[in-house]
């Protein structure tokens, strides 16, 4: 059974089409990234599956139900993490999340899910209108961990956090996912979505432009890595060589640098064997993966990816530099084109 499957789900307001015409199946235990610019429909969406927006058309099943009809039978078994959640400023954390318990009717342990998301027994005690906004966050996303539901909806769940707290975020999904639960989630942020995400599904205006993992998305846009090598000698004689290497499509030679576009990650290793065999002497390895961010560029034509400051960490830094053998040549982490 599928986690959430729509079919044909569409969202009208007046003139604008917010969904439109979404097919998407999310698998049992998956964590899923729901990816997309401001304004794509990503929050539209996840109102219809949880039967706070009625769609124009199409439908949506939800653990198996569907989303309209049996929004009753969902709610106990779904955590939902909203987007702008407002807390009740007079009430400590902690009375927020007993009165999810009780709502719920849930054996939560109070202190126990504050202490999951990072929040402690002082902060509990503390009114939540005094809360800073990755307070509020984690208070939200502790909330949506009552009754240990079977599918977590997280609209944007990084909202305020610092880098600490989102990697405190990211390991909580994971976990989560280990347990069995389903996770889907919003996001702008691709660090977030390439860190912990099984799948992505990219929306934009209302459409869905792709659905893969992200190797899949970089493959599917021509994506792979460029590997340049500097060689002791000239790069011309070694260009052919280099070139007919399976998996190698394009190779530049300048100077003592050779430039190659790689689409097989294996083809990396090929490469260097290959040169070092025909005795060209290389100096250095450098590999660029495309990054995630000019990936969601070209899927969403050219709308920028969010503006928050973790937004463009990706791909900003950190290409991996090899050695004289080269034998070692990995792949670099998201080092920008
Ligand atoms: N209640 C509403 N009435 C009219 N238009 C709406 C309503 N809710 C959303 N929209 C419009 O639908 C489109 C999709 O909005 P939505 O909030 O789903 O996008 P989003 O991908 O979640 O964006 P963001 O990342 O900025 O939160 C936008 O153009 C938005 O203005």
């Amino acid at each position: 059974m599928s986690a959430i499957e729509t079919s044909g789900l569409t969202k009208e307001y007046g003139n604008l089409t917010a969904v439109d015409d979404l097919d998407l199946t999310v698998d049992d235990g998956e964590v899923f990234g729901f990816l997309g610019p401001n304004g794509a429909g990503k929050s539209t969406t996840i109102n219809m599956l949880l039967d706070f927006a009625r769609p124009t058309a199409g439908s949506a099943t939800v653990l198996g139900y569907d989303a309209q009809a049996a929004a009753d039978e969902i709610s106990p078994r779904v955590g939902v993490l909203p987007e702008g959640f407002d807390v009740y400023p007079r009430l400590s954390g902690r009375r927020h999340v007993e009165f999810a318990v009780k709502t719920k009717d849930a054996a939560d342990d109070p202190d126990r899910i504050l202490e999951r998301v990072g929040l402690s027994a002082e902060d509990g005690a503390r009114p939540a209108g005094d809360y800073s906004k990755g307070m509020r966050q984690r208070l939200a996303t502790g909330i949506a961990l009552v009754g240990d539901p079977d599918l977590l909806i997280m609209d944007e769940p990084s909202t305020g956090l610092d880098p600490h707290g989102i990697r405190e975020m990211q390991e909580l999904v994971r976990s989560e996912a280990e347990r069995g639960t389903t996770v889907f989630f919003s996001s702008h942020i691709l660090e977030h979505v390439e860190t912990i995400c099984d799948r992505v599904g990219v929306l934009n205006e209302g459409r869905l432009v792709a659905v893969d993992t992200i190797e899949g998305l970089r493959e599917s846009i021509g994506g792979g890595a460029t590997m340049t090598l500097t060689l002791a000698d000239s790069a011309d004689g070694a260009r052919d060589v280099a070139a007919s290497v399976e998996g190698i499509t394009d190779v530049v030679a300048s100077g003592r640098t050779l430039e190659c576009s790689v689409t097989d990650p294996a083809a990396k290793a090929r490469a260097v064997t290959a040169l070092a065999d025909a005795e060209a002497r290389i100096r250095d390895v450098r590999i660029e993966e495309v990054s995630l961010e000019s990936l969601f560029t070209a899927l969403t034509n050219g709308e920028e990816s969010g503006t928050g400051p973790q937004a463009g960490s990706i791909g900003a830094t950190a290409s991996e530099t090899g050695t004289e053998t080269g034998a070692g040549a990995g792949t670099g982490t998201g080092a920008t084109r």
